[in-house]
């Protein structure tokens, strides 16, 4: 007899029987993803298979009809989003609105504060506030941002705002980082910079993403989980699930051909 597969230990979040109805439309029928720790795993599929759907489920933004969802090994099918956002589970939006009128180091300082719970303190040590711009320069750096860092974010590029809203997001210590197409209109050199980032974040996080372009997803992305008409068609490695007939009708076929 085959023993009980053992539990993952890298699973970090996993969703099970995952469903949500909308005055009698099912968007999103038994799904169960898990997604694991130093990995990068990408949610696609064609417009309204439901990828946004199961952002807003896991993220708890919408409440499931049916399913499980645990994070951390506690489930929180139940719990609200903000809960879930302290805990760890941080979407990229959330936060991503950045100041245009203040600098880079001051965006970070911000989302850092906000972190920290300091922005409710009428003082601040010295010794804080370094400690703040010591985090603040360490994360600008890792986004690649540092000849940036007093320049005012209204007068970044395209591809930088989106970098420094990484860097806003990573403020926030997430554990597993949901990010909604973060290559999104974007050049080929911004993707490459961003690309770049994301595998190094994800070194020590889990990172669940949508993403539409495929090259990104097949130079990137460890797992690829597909979703056709609200339901999981395939998951695996990109190869795999690249070779796969029903993926190639239902979406690589009808749209990247
Ligand atoms: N609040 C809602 N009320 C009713 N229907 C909804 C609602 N939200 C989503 N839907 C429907 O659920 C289905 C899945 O939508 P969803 O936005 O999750 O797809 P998606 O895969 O993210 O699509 P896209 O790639 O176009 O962003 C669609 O048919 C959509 O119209």
């Amino acid at each position: 007899m085959t023993p009980p597969a053992a539990p993952d230990a890298d699973i970090v979040l996993s969703a099970r029987g995952l469903r949500r109805d909308f005055a009698g439309f099912t968007a999103v029928n038994d799904v169960d993803i898990d997604v694991r720790h130093g990995e990068i795993h990408a949610l696609i599929g064609p417009n309204g298979a439901g990828k946004t759907t199961v952002f807003n489920l896991l993220t708890k933004f919408l409440q499931p009809t049916r399913g499980t969802i645990t994070l951390l090994g506690q489930d929180i099918t139940r719990t609200s989003a903000s809960k879930v956002a302290r805990m760890g589970l941080v979407r990229s939006f959330q936060i991503s609105a950045t100041f245009p009128h203040l600098t880079v180091l001051e965006n970070v300082r911000v989302a850092l504060q906000r972190q920290n719970g300091l922005s409710t303190q009428f003082w601040r040590s010295t010794r804080a506030l370094d400690r703040l711009n010591g985090r603040a320069m360490e994360l600008i750096e890792q986004v690649g941002l540092k000849d940036a860092r007093g320049r005012l974010a209204a007068d970044l590029s395209y591809g930088r705002k989106r970098v420094l809203e990484i860097a806003t997001t990573l403020a926030l210590e997430p554990r597993v980082l949901l990010l909604d197409e973060p290559m999104a209109g974007m050049g080929h050199e911004d993707v490459h910079v961003v690309e770049g980032i994301v595998r190094e974040v994800a070194k020590s996080r889990a990172v669940l993403m949508v993403e539409h372009n495929l090259k990104v997803v097949a130079n990137l992305c460890d797992r690829v989980t597909v979703l056709q008409r609200g339901e999981i068609l395939t998951s695996g490695d990109y190869a795999t699930v690249s070779r796969d007939e029903r993926v190639k009708t239902a979406y690589l076929g009808t749209e990247h051909e």
